[in-house]
């Protein structure tokens, strides 16, 4: 299928870990939303694949009971649930049990596109792919999503990349990242490219900082084994982050085609500066929450949530600064931010203006920069932030805030990240996913910390949960005379 509107073949997503969290909590609902309102082809097939022993009712009856609860309930319509349950299908497969894949080659005899998601460890998918190729299940219309993270470092990263490119040619291969999947994270794009006011101001000396906060209130969760091994660097800063920098900072693309974006993106990423030893010892911090308040309740630390080691010194909190070397943004600081255990669920880039040159009013003390806060979750804003005169006699200024609800401009559906990128990979659209090369260059720059951060021997610094991280993370904004954007 190479054409970008409605497939004309029936079409399978065959799930990987199709009993999986990520398939029960994102991936089964995000496709029954699509089916609910009219985006799944009629001839689309969904084929769960486990190591159970199940039927494709066993499996349906299993999707009906665990699926369910992460459905919003005022989309629950009872036809289209059980128009959505019989669309499954279920293979029996062990991945790493190569005579399994016969289950599967014969769920998928039909002609149709295929659509293979890795919803597992990504230690299985160099074994699926292979195996998937050696039956015959890869053609030139099939394509292969693969879930994040894409390897622990760069050398691994590349591992994976080689083995997967044996068997799927790049315009094949899907790299998710969901935040790309975001409204509006890809509104900002809009914003950025679709209006005149913003782009001649948008580089230095014009902008004086730019901050972008990915703050959750959730702790780790159920996910421990996963995130120990892992932690916020390489579990937010090397994919999300990075991406939200990257379209905040490109430079405009010739047009929306996959590849012009994504070069964009990658000079990006390229141009960011190295981080040596002193950097990161100066530059970044690392932060672990410990025991204390979230969400209007006690919360324990981290080191005494379920399957965490006692000893842990693994990250749950980053803050840094990074530099852009391109004519655009030399000089201007970017601090990213993220952790678990904030006060708030908020995600917000801030694009912080420099002051007048001059100005009559400098010395006023309520005088603010300008600033251009977006919000991304949970709640879709922008707001410009601008001084004026505050009503009375004299000439004092007071802020005030143009503020835009994004939820408010339109009646049309949101749909939710998950949504929109699968519904991408049914019509064949790459320019919300990573291109390979992007993805390695996020590794080349993310790796140096992770390894300045093991040979400091420095452990985390911890801060309380349901605070906006250690001190440092505050000293780190004020030695360059700024602070984080901390509003509610
Ligand atoms: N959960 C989440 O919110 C997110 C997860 N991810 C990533 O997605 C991937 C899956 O995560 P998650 O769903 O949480 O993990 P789970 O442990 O819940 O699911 C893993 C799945 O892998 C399958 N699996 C394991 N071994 C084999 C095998 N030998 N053959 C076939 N299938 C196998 C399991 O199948 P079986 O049913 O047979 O046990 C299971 O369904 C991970 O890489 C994770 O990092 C990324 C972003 C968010
Ligand atoms: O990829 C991940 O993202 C989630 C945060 O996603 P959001 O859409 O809820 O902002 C994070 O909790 C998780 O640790 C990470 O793997």
């Amino acid at each position: 299928m190479n054409t970008k509107t409605d497939p004309p073949l029936p079409l399978d997503l065959v799930i990987f870990g199709g009993a999986g969290d990520l398939a029960l909590r994102k991936l089964i609902p995000a496709l029954y939303m699509a089916h609910l309102h009219g985006r799944l082809p009629a001839e689309a097939r969904i084929v769960g694949v486990g190591r159970q022993p199940w039927t494709t009712a066993d499996y349906a009856a299993f999707v009906a009971e665990r699926a369910r609860p992460f459905i919003p309930d005022n989309a629950l319509d009872a036809a289209a649930w059980s128009g959505f349950l019989a669309r499954l299908d279920f293979a029996t497969v062990d991945a790493t049990r190569p005579e399994s894949f016969t289950a599967l080659r014969a769920c998928c005899a039909r002609t149709a596109v295929r659509v293979y998601y890795l919803a597992t460890a990504p230690g299985l998918f160099a074994p699926i792919c292979a195996e998937l190729s050696a039956q015959g299940l890869i053609n030139a219309d099939a394509r292969v999503v693969l879930e994040k993270p894409l390897g622990q470092d760069l050398e691994s990263a590349r591992a994976i990349n080689d083995e997967v490119a044996r068997h799927f040619a790049e315009r094949q291969i899907y790299r998710i990242d969901h935040y790309l999947g975001k409204e509006t994270v890809q509104n900002l794009m809009v914003l950025r490219f679709g209006n005149a006011i913003f782009e001649p101001l948008w580089r230095g000396p014009n902008i004086r900082s730019v901050q972008i906060t990915v703050a959750e209130s959730v702790g780790v969760g159920s996910r421990a084994g996963f995130y120990d091994q892992t932690g916020a660097l390489r579990d937010m800063v090397q994919n999300h982050l990075l991406q939200l920098m990257c379209i905040v900072a490109m430079e405009p693309p010739l047009s929306l085609d996959p590849d012009d974006v994504r070069d964009e993106k990658l000079k990006v990423l390229r141009s960011l500066q190295p981080l040596t030893q002193a950097d990161i010892l100066r530059d970044t911090v690392r932060g672990q929450y410990a025991a204390g308040h979230a969400e209007g309740q006690a919360a324990p630390g981290y080191r005494e949530e379920d399957g965490v080691p006692a000893e842990s010194q693994t990250e749950t909190f980053v803050a840094l600064k990074a530099h852009v070397r391109n004519p655009r943004w030399a000089h201007v600081p970017f601090f990213l931010r993220t952790g678990k255990r904030m006060p708030h669920r908020r995600s917000q880039i801030i694009i912080e203006f420099a002051q007048p040159p001059f100005s009559v009013f400098a010395e006023q003390p309520d005088a603010q920069p300008n600033r251009l806060v977006i919000t991304l979750q949970p709640e879709e804003s922008i707001q410009l932030q601008m001084m004026v005169k505050e009503p009375g006699s004299g000439m004092r200024m007071q802020r005030v805030d143009l503020g835009l609800d994004l939820q408010s401009t339109s009646r049309r559906r949101r749909a939710e990240a998950y949504e929109r990128l699968l519904m991408d990979v049914v019509h064949g659209r790459l320019t919300h996913f990573m291109r390979r090369d992007e993805l390695e260059a996020a590794w080349r720059w993310i790796d140096p910390i992770q390894r300045g951060w093991q040979a400091s021997n420095q452990p985390a610094r911890p801060y309380p949960a349901g605070s906006w991280g250690p001190a440092a993370s505050s000293a780190l904004m004020a030695r360059e005379g700024l602070a984080w954007f901390e509003e509610t």
